[in-house]
């Protein structure tokens, strides 16, 4: 025996040896920084990635894995400010998979350990935030701990007793004499912004994502300080239970909870096997961002309890249940730089530019960031590592700044102050606003481009091979020198005789940089509409008559097109629905057009202000004269609407229409928008956010449509929208 402990240990070589001393050294400081010091300065992806390789080296040298290896610990034991109390029962971390195959195997050993005993699983939501320990005696909670390392942890009864959703007491007469309720505490996406903005302004350090909001603020000297944020928190376990018997399943002893007063989770779900919780964890993977909170994956657990006590645990984790994670929606990268972009409508918006990183399927190098103060609300600094965030198909967007990483090299943003397309000087579009525009709509190429990429889009005149290629190189060309066309109004008149000299960069639709060859380094300079004999090319010709047949589009795309402001698809269908040509819209009095079915005020007014411009008419002196059809045949207000005798109800928060477009796009159409679900419902069109309307639909098997699901209605009707209805059975 003694022999094969010494073959064993000298059989692990020095290298790996130390490797692994060095990544568990890496990992207990990356547990100090987010445990203690609530400012991780890695993503919790590369965290796992870690924890992970040093798995495998254990695996690999199973003597490496002793007692006090990270892979064996519930995070670590800390000296800190706050007052060390113990737990009863343990509380333990748990074990991850990251795809199918790890979840089924794990189900394979509970089945092996269980043998033919029935039994089922419980679906939680991991919630991402941090785990506290509630110490009830007798109904009155009497303390509140953080979880440590699992046997000791930090007492925060004061700060807990600050969260409104924590009872003092429990209901009813049947309480345990004693009970620990382990749950999770977790500051809301939706606050966060404002919170870093409060905490900048202050001259505090922001905090680089919620889930360190949510440990920081509840880690607080001073209960008032806890007090001002808005944490909530969910149960998901319970310790020790002293004076109460009978807890035969943990879906039940939920239930009971609740009776309590204790904050459960809506989302659990039992099913029977594997396949119930694959879908629950594909269900959620789809709508993670219709839940109240963050999560980072789902737990499984065993619902029986006197069977996870046959299944037991680890030093570190029960046997009984696992965690399965979800591609991480945040991770680090360096801000590059802050630019800004020149959009349709002159609004200057500062992005920023940041190292590729791939997050949630797709390579980022984007983020946007609104305008000038949303900068200075976040706290970021051009340089700073920061936490970027890409949820689902949302804009990716930055969280905040990893402080404790600045070195100092680290500068400021300064909102330049002329256009970084012509030159122009911005300013607000009206005092006070925020947005600084820049004023020269008609020439600046940035805004110019914008408008012809719109104009030749799909939901304008729909023109074939007229891309942001082509949109680049006829406003902003290489050579020759003067553009082919000054604005909109000349783009009918194009001829090929103009194309064929054009040469232009390739502009990145994002950024307005232009496009590098990824061999060269060099910025793509291209000759756009010939080949290399000096012919045209075949897109160029389709493109040239693409255009020409776009003059027979109707009425509405044509008013598209001319980017007016406010003046959408929506909109522009109802001013051509009801007066029929461009004449009379112009002839209109600004009383008349607001009082049209699905215009107001607001598109009244811009359309005004629009014709009032002298270019703008010379725009349409232009088009007019090239052939363009200013008027949709027969007499106004012909018709059914697309979408009479339907009812519709808009709940949580869509991302490319107000409640009140939405509900505009809706009525001019000629739907009913009501408040509330009942059986008459046609659809319920589901943003993020959603709340009880949407458990209500699925309750009454309403149709449900995302935002997606929502243009299809819009454009296609409700037949169309009924065919990708999201599935709410499960
Ligand atoms: N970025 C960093 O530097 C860094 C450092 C340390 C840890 N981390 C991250 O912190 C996390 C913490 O690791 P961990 O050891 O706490 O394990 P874990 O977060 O992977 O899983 C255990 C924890 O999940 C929580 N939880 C949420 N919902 C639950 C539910 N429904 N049922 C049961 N438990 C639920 C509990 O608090 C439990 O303690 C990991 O995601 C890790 O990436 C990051
Ligand atoms: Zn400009």
């Amino acid at each position: 025996m003694a022999g094969d402990k010494q073959a064993e240990t000298t059989a692990v070589p020095a290298e790996a040896r130390e490797r692994h001393a060095r990544l568990a050294e890496e990992i207990e400081e990356h547990r100090f920084r987010y445990y203690v010091k609530d400012a991780p300065v890695i993503s919790d992806a590369e965290f796992d990635q870690l924890l992970r390789s040093l798995q495998d080296l254990e695996e690999q040298y199973p003597q490496l894995r002793t007692p006090d290896s990270p892979t064996q610990k519930v995070a670590g034991s800390y000296e800190t400010e706050f007052t060390a109390v113990r737990h009863r029962q343990r509380m333990l971390s748990l074990d991850n998979t990251f795809n199918d195959d790890e979840l089924a195997a794990w189900a394979d050993r509970v089945a092996r350990e269980l043998g033919d005993q029935e039994y089922h699983f419980l679906c939680e939501l991991k919630v991402d935030g941090l785990a506290v320990n509630l110490t009830y005696e007798r109904g009155r909670l009497v303390r509140a701990a953080t979880r440590g390392d699992g046997r000791t942890g930090e007492d925060i009864t004061p700060n807990v007793r600050t969260i409104a959703e924590i009872p003092e007491r429990l209901h009813g007469d049947r309480v345990p004499d004693l009970v620990e309720i382990r749950g999770e505490v977790y500051f809301p996406m939706e606050k966060f912004e404002e919170l870093n903005a409060r905490l900048v302004a202050a001259g505090e350090k922001p905090f680089a994502n919620p889930r360190n909001a949510a440990a920081g603020s509840l880690r607080q000297k001073d209960p008032r300080v806890t007090a001002s944020r808005p944490l909530h928190m969910v149960v998901h376990g319970i310790g020790a239970l002293e004076g109460f018997d009978g807890l035969t399943r943990l879906s039940q002893a939920y239930d009971l909870l609740r009776t309590w007063g204790l904050p459960t989770s809506p989302h659990n779900r039992v099913v029977d096997d594997l396949d119930g919780v694959r879908k629950f964890i594909a269900h959620y993977g789809e709508h993670r961002h219709s839940v109240e909170h963050e999560i980072d994956g789902v737990v499984v657990k065993l619902d029986e309890i006197p069977l996870q006590g046959r299944l037991g645990s680890t030093s570190r984790a029960p046997r009984w249940a696992i965690a399965y994670k979800y591609a991480p929606e945040e991770v680090n990268t360096k801000l590059v730089d802050i630019r800004v972009g020149v959009g349709r409508t002159g609004r200057v918006t500062p992005y920023a530019q940041v190292e590729p990183v791939t997050v949630a399927g797709s390579e980022v190098e984007f983020a946007t960031l609104h305008n000038q103060d949303v900068v200075k609300a976040k706290g970021i600094l051009i340089g700073d590592t920061v936490v970027l965030r890409k949820a689902g198909d949302v804009i990716p967007e930055i969280l905040g700044p990893v402080v404790d990483l600045r070195d100092g090299s680290e500068r400021e943003f300064v909102m330049p102050s002329e256009c970084p397309e012509c030159g122009t000087p911005l300013r607000p579009m009206k005092e006070g606003d925020v947005d600084l525009r820049c004023p020269n709509a008609r020439g600046c190429p940035a805004q110019l481009r914008e408008r012809l990429f719109y104009l030749a889009g799909r939901k304008a005149l729909d023109i074939e091979h007229f891309g942001y290629v082509a949109a680049t190189a006829l406003t902003r060309p290489l050579e020759p020198e003067q553009p082919p066309l000054k604005d909109e109004g000349d783009l009918f008149d194009l001829t090929v005789e103009q194309l064929l000299p054009i040469k232009a960069y390739v502009l990145d639709q994002d950024s307005g940089l232009p496009k590098r060859d990824p061999k060269t380094g060099e910025e793509k300079v291209v000759t756009v509409f010939a080949n290399q004999e000096g012919k045209p090319k075949k897109n160029a010709l389709a493109m040239l008559e693409n255009i020409q047949a776009a003059k027979q589009r109707p009425l509405a795309r044509i008013l598209t097109a001319l980017s007016i402001r406010h003046v959408g698809p929506v909109a522009a269908e109802a001013l051509a629905r009801a007066f029929r040509s461009i004449d009379r819209i112009e002839q209109a009095s600004e009383e008349e057009l607001k009082n049209t079915e699905g215009v107001g005020p607001i598109v009244a007014a811009a359309v005004k202000e629009w014709f009032a411009e002298e270019w703008h008419q010379e725009i349409l002196r232009k088009w007019r004269a090239a052939g363009v059809r200013m008027e949709d045949e027969g007499p106004a207000d012909e018709g059914p609407l697309p979408l009479e005798g339907l009812t519709v109800v808009v709940t949580g928060t869509l991302e490319r229409f107000t409640r009140d477009g939405a509900k505009e796009a809706l009525q001019s159409r000629g739907a009913k928008v009501t408040g509330s679900v009942s059986k008459k419902t046609s659809f319920v069109v589901v943003g993020d956010n959603p709340g009880s309307k949407y458990d209500k639909a699925v309750q009454l098997k309403v149709p449900v449509l995302d935002e997606d699901g929502f243009g299809v209605l819009l454009e296609q009707g409700p037949q169309a929208a009924a065919e990708v209805a999201v599935p709410t059975g499960e």
